[in-house]
């Protein structure tokens, strides 16, 4: 099975546990869209679901494959959110965030009662911080807000290097109009103190840490596909 494939066995078991009559938070990035186009297929097979996206990319991916949407506005509390992930760790803590979507998918899936994370192997690690973090900021004084995080950072022994998003020769700036700092601190031993003091920081809009949100990973590997409970 190739990197395409287990996410798509990821999604497809996703999709069993979505019920006719949902109110679903459907999630951003290579993994999330196979679950779109799973989730569409459904849809045209007569299945009655409103999705609330988590970026304009998914949004146009739902609307081009007929995926019927509202605004989180319109459907302020969701049955059950399905997103990916770029790390997962055994207590189904994730970094989020490296589609730039992080703010929007954390929002709707605390909007949601259940959140799944489907996901191939190679996202699953011991303890976060392979992956750099993203942490999304306002552009308001992007560099001052550098500085603090790092500063915070340091308070809690992280350190490493902070970098401000690019994309196709610019600042990467989000759906909400504002950027993202890449941090590269390495392992993270105490994901939850580093989520509160990295909140704390004004120019912080949101952090890509999602701890206590998601109930179960779906993730596949080439032995098959397991399922991680929040509780187990
Ligand atoms: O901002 C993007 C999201 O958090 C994605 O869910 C995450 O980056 C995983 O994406 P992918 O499924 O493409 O690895």
């Amino acid at each position: 099975m190739d990197a395409r494939e287990m996410k798509i066995k990821a999604a497809d078991t996703a999709l069993s546990y979505v019920e006719d009559g949902m109110r679903l938070g459907i999630g951003t990035g290579s993994t999330a869209e196979e679950f779109v186009r799973l989730l569409a297929e459904r849809v045209a097979d007569g299945l009655s679901v409103v999705g609330v996206p988590t970026s304009e990319r998914t949004a146009r991916l739902c609307v081009e494959l007929g995926v019927p949407l509202m605004s989180l506005d319109e459907l302020p509390e969701l049955d059950l959110t399905i997103d990916g992930a770029d790390e997962v760790d055994g207590k189904l803590s994730l970094i989020k965030g490296g589609g730039g979507a992080l703010l929007r998918e954390k929002i709707v899936a605390s909007a949601s009662s259940r959140m799944i994370v489907i996901a191939d192997e190679s996202k699953v690690v011991e303890t976060l911080g392979a992956f750099k973090l993203p942490i999304e900021v306002n552009p308001f004084g992007i560099v001052t807000t550098r500085l603090a995080v790092e500063r915070t950072a340091a308070r809690l022994g992280l350190s490493g290097a902070i970098e401000i998003r690019r994309s196709g020769g610019s600042v990467f700036t989000t759906d909400g109009g504002h950027h993202i700092l890449d941090a590269s601190f390495g392992r993270i031993p105490d994901a939850e103190a580093l989520a509160t003091a990295l909140n704390a920081i004004p120019g912080v809009v949101e952090q890509g840490l999602f701890i206590n949100m998601a109930s179960i990973a779906i993730i596949a590997g080439a032995a098959g596909v397991r399922t991680l409970k929040a509780d187990s």
